[in-house]
């Protein structure tokens, strides 16, 4: 991995961390703000419609819906209360009391309230709830499920926080409906509308209560589940930086092998060639007989043997005869077909440490270790006896020369070559076709 791609890993990793973190401090809230500012949502209702005489009326500005109430006693309950729809409505404008909203996953009522007047402060706040199983709107318009709370309502001024679970369905309200247990708790699942009412022991005179701003809230995210994303998080980069850096070695080595297994086979054809270039320069390219460069190795072992430990050795020179005519009579390219044809011959005639060379044009020697020089003649003379017998190409005879020496011990290898070059020497002038032996020095 680049280091520039760590960094901005790392730098991704500590941002989103710290977004978490954040995240888990302030937390993260789904929000239904309740509007206060359309006055068609509203509806005021006061103890006149059981025959009181409390009357109310409400006013919208940018500080919010103010409800102001004038209580008179002459009702056994004198209440006054806002109400504020949720519910959908009909083509006719005309609220369906039956559609409300969903408010069951809401945990928490954020209100910022005012209270005015002459008297305690409680305030009596409902959530009102439709469900078949208890409401029946056209038997009784007010079968809603009531979810209620008393409060002093200045404690909510500046804003404050109301758990959804401090709210709950009256005694009075579920007595008479004799509903299964289980539909006795506070329930939000289908809310039409909500209403402020003045407080269960309001007194006569007048109070405003005053509704700044109101939402419902849940936190979308829980603290837990921001721990676990935290956790997971650093845990998958860990995971992640791993898996990259093993693959990364795993690459390398890959990559390091191939440039073994290259520089291997770069070894092997260098080696290769380094011996076909050692062939090449110690081997005749014509005949493919030793060349002088590659007899010389076993020049020096025999000589080594020679002189060291008496054995002995001996050399034969060996002249084509009259070679400038066969060139001149059949080519050039005939000449060459002759000398391969020649080489041949006495190769196949030898011993194995019987060493062969083309010393030059038309001549060879031979190294015979182990060989005196009464062997060495009885060696050249079998060879020229072959050569003389033999039929080259096109039917063609030639005949060899020969000069044979023996290397006497302390000898020079100088000497041991000019005894036999000189016998070679001796076997042309006699006549040719014949084997000579060198001289002792
Ligand atoms: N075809 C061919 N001819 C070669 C090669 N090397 C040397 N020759 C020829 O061999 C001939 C040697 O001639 P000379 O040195 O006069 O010897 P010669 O004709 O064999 O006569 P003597 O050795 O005296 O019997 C020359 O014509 C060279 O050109 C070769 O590789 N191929």
């Amino acid at each position: 991995m680049q280091p520039k791609s760590v960094i901005i890993i790392l730098l991704s990793l500590i941002s989103l961390t710290f977004i978490a973190l954040l995240a888990f401090h302030q937390g993260v809230y789904k929000k239904h703000v309740v509007n206060l500012n359309d006055p068609a949502l509203i509806e005021i209702v006061t103890d006149a419609s059981q025959g009181g005489k409390t009357r109310a009326e409400m006013r919208i500005d940018k500080q919010g819906l103010h409800l102001t109430c004038q209580i008179k006693a002459q009702y056994q309950w004198p209440f006054c209360e806002i109400q504020i729809k949720f519910s959908a409505r009909d083509a006719n404008g005309r609220f369906l009391l039956d559609q409300g909203i969903d408010l069951s996953n809401y945990t928490q009522l954020y209100m910022d309230l005012a209270f005015q007047g002459e008297q305690a402060d409680r305030v009596r706040l409902y959530i009102r709830n439709f469900n078949p199983l208890y409401s029946n709107l056209e038997k009784d318009e007010n079968s809603f499920k009531l979810n209620e709370v008393e409060f002093s309502a200045n404690e909510f001024n500046g804003g404050m926080l109301l758990p959804i679970k401090d709210f709950n369905v009256p005694s009075w309200w579920l007595h008479p409906r004799k509903l299964p247990i289980k539909q006795h708790g506070v329930e939000l699942t289908n809310v039409p509308l909500i209403s402020f009412a003045s407080g269960s022991e309001v007194e006569e005179g007048e109070i405003t209560l005053s509704i700044k701003q109101m939402y419902f809230r849940y936190n979308l995210i829980s603290q837990q589940n921001i721990l676990f994303f935290i956790i997971a998080l650093w845990l998958s980069a860990a995971f992640i930086t791993l898996f990259m850096m093993l693959k990364n070695y795993r690459l390398r080595l890959y990559a390091s092998n191939k440039v073994q297994k290259k520089q291997k086979q770069i070894l092997k054809t260098l080696k290769l060639e380094k011996s076909e270039m050692e062939q090449l320069a110690h081997r005749d390219p014509l005949t493919g007989l030793h060349n002088r460069a590659g007899i010389s190795k076993y020049l020096i072992e025999y000589e080594d043997k020679a002189q060291k430990k008496g054995a002995a050795f001996s050399l034969i020179f060996i002249d084509i005869d009259f070679f400038k005519t066969i060139n001149d009579q059949y080519g050039h390219n005939v000449g060459d077909d002759i000398l391969v044809a020649f080489s041949l011959c006495i190769e196949r005639n030898i011993r194995e440490q019987d060493k062969l060379a083309r010393w030059g044009g038309e001549e060879f020697i031979l190294l015979s270790i182990n060989t005196d020089i009464t062997e060495a003649q009885y060696l050249a003379e079998k060879l020229r006896n072959l050569i003389a017998k033999q039929s080259f190409i096109k039917k063609i005879k030639v005949t060899a020369s020969l000069g044979v020496a023996q290397m006497e011990i302390g000898e020079t290898t100088d000497s041991f070559f000019e005894r036999a070059d000189n016998a070679l020497y001796q076997a042309k002038s006699n006549g040719r076709n014949q084997v000579c032996v060198a001289i002792k020095p």
